[in-house]
């Protein structure tokens, strides 16, 4: 659900204060775009919940599931506010991070959509949950031992480098490599509080998309 609200929020574009969260990964065409891969299954989740309650959009919904999905994992609460406009209209392929890639790319994306360094360290915080499948993204494994968890071990792992059984991604080493990023690296491996604090907070800047257009 975390991974599903992320990713239907990845469009915002910061130049103009357009795109963002919509709903639109619902469409069978962005969901097979390869980033995409498993999130069918998130989607048809949330199906259930849309039958009984029609009113709530798609867009509001995913956004909603992933703010529960950290509240109920131990997280931290996340205020959720309603109002985002539901679009059929899909971005092209190639807008979310590419995971074999490293800290310029990282920048690269995340820029685009109005996110500061802080942001990419801490919403990369969200791998403390789940896992990758080899049949979805060709990686293989949880980033820690209690993968439904919400909490800081993501960066103390991190830190500690290789363990056998867990899973660091190229992007997730580049967060040790760019000294802007390691520096929260190490202050949320320290500090949960303050990984919890900022990651609510870029939370709130990733979804906030498309409630410029109500406003
Ligand atoms: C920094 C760039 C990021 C990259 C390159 C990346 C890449 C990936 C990959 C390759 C997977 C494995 C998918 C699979 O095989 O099932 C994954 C899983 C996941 N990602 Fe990310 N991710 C990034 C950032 C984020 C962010 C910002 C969030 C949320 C705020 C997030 C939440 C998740 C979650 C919760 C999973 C586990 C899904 C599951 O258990 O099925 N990721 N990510």
């Amino acid at each position: 659900m975390v991974r599903l609200a992320w990713h239907d929020a990845g469009t915002y574009n910061a130049e103009t204060k357009t795109g963002g969260a919509n709903g639109s990964i619902r469409n069978e065409h962005e969901l097979n775009h390869g980033a995409n891969s498993g999130l069918k299954i998130a989607v048809n989740f949330c199906e259930e919940v849309k039958a009984k309650y029609q009113k709530i959009t798609y867009a509001d919904l995913y956004q909603l599931a992933g703010v529960v999905a950290v509240g109920v994992t131990g997280g931290p609460t996340i205020e959720f506010v309603p109002g985002r406009k539901d679009s059929l209209e899909s971005p092209e392929e190639g807008r979310l991070p590419d995971a074999k890639q490293g800290a310029s790319h990282l920048k690269d994306i995340f820029y685009r959509m109005g996110l500061s360094d802080k942001d990419i360290v801490a919403l990369s915080g969200a791998h403390t949950l789940g896992k990758a499948h080899p049949e979805r993204s060709g990686f293989d494994g949880p980033w820690t031992n209690e993968p439904l968890k919400f909490d800081n071990s993501y960066f103390v792992e991190l830190l500690k480098g290789e363990s056998e059984g867990l899973l660091k991604l190229p992007t997730d080493k580049a967060l040790l490599d760019d000294p802007e990023f390691h520096r929260y690296v190490e202050l949320y491996a320290k500090d949960e509080d303050a990984f919890f604090k900022d990651y609510a907070v870029s939370t709130q800047e990733t979804i906030r998309a498309r409630l410029y257009s109500i406003v």
